[in-house]
């Protein structure tokens, strides 16, 4: 089986001129990482929580180190995982202190028999886990102080804004033994209250892998994403015999025509094919196959090269 790569650094971004080469890079950088050890005979699992912990550490992107801020100024993640194997998944939401929200979010798939921690108890499993605690303001960056201002001061704050620099993270992988996994992880939405968790964590709604179908990372407006369980709803449209493109614009369209809320998709399939979707004005994206990288951020971008 060939192994097959997609990575996306989130929706709803208007990227800035001066931004477009790092967002690009970043997305390139994790694509290769991810991709590389898939053409190592790596897993699906370890393709996704490698190529999202690219995006966590990059401060281009809502996620890890770079994460938008709540209305108190701190950082707090969200982050899921899952392996079309077996359907395990692990998920953490409200975090405050790791570098890592993935990483955790793995740890819990493999290491507790649950699959869903939160706040204080996800830290509790952190330290258990030997994660080191990172201080929280060094997660939080100039360009997201700088934000959250500007959000506090329009009026119109609840109203979802192109103009934010946002960029919620995810990756799906099909590995050389058939297994599909996905990864997504986010920073949230900036200025949501303390406490507030999005789709991102939630299974079904921020992503799905089952590998009798393929799998699925979402981004979007969180509380529409989750009302219309995004990732789930649109292997199912897979599974009822849509192309993967098909049930991208089926499932995107339902939750834009139903609630008015934009996102974007990216999915593989069981036998190897790709499909990245959006609704919003832009989503970087990335996905590998054959060697081939194909990367775009929007519509009328897409460029295939070769891996480096
Ligand atoms: C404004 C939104 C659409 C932009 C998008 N945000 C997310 O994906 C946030 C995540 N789904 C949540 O709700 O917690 C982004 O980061 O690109």
């Amino acid at each position: 089986m060939n192994p097959v790569l997609v990575v996306h650094g989130g929706a709803v971004r208007i990227v800035d001129k001066d931004q477009k080469e790092p967002v690009r890079q970043g997305i390139i950088r994790a694509a290769t990482v991810g991709y590389n050890i898939l053409r190592e005979g790596g897993s699906a699992v370890d393709a996704v929580e490698s190529a999202v912990t690219v995006l966590e550490d990059d401060p281009e992107f809502n996620a890890g180190f770079g994460s938008v801020l709540n209305t108190d100024g701190e950082v707090e993640m969200d982050a899921s995982i899952m392996n079309g194997k077996d359907l395990s998944a692990g998920a953490v939401s409200a975090v405050r202190c790791v570098a890592n929200p993935i990483k955790l979010a793995r740890l819990v798939m493999e290491k507790t028999p649950h699959c869903f921690l939160t706040d204080q108890g996800a830290a509790k499993f952190a330290a258990a886990m030997g994660i080191p605690e990172v201080p929280g303001k060094q997660l939080v960056t100039e360009r997201n102080i700088k934000l959250l201002e500007k959000e506090k001061h329009e009026k119109d704050a609840q109203k979802l804004d192109c103009q934010k620099n946002l960029g919620t993270v995810g990756a799906v992988a099909l590995d050389c033994r058939g297994n599909v996994a996905y990864a997504t992880s986010t920073g949230g939405i900036v200025n949501k209250m303390v406490g507030r968790v999005g789709d991102t964590p939630c299974i079904g709604s921020g992503g799905y892998a089952d590998n009798d179908i393929g799998a699925v990372s979402t981004t979007g407006h969180g509380e529409s994403v989750m009302k219309v369980n995004l990732a789930r709803l649109a292997l199912f449209h897979v599974e009822q015999g849509k192309t993967l493109e098909e049930a991208a614009d089926i499932s995107l369209g339902y939750m834009k025509s139903k609630l008015k809320g934009l996102g974007g998709v990216i999915l593989v399939s069981k036998a190897g094919d790709w499909a990245v979707k959006w609704t919003s004005a832009s989503m970087p994206w990335a996905a590998v196959k054959d060697g081939k990288l194909h990367s775009g951020i929007y519509l009328d971008d897409a460029s295939i090269t070769d891996l480096p």
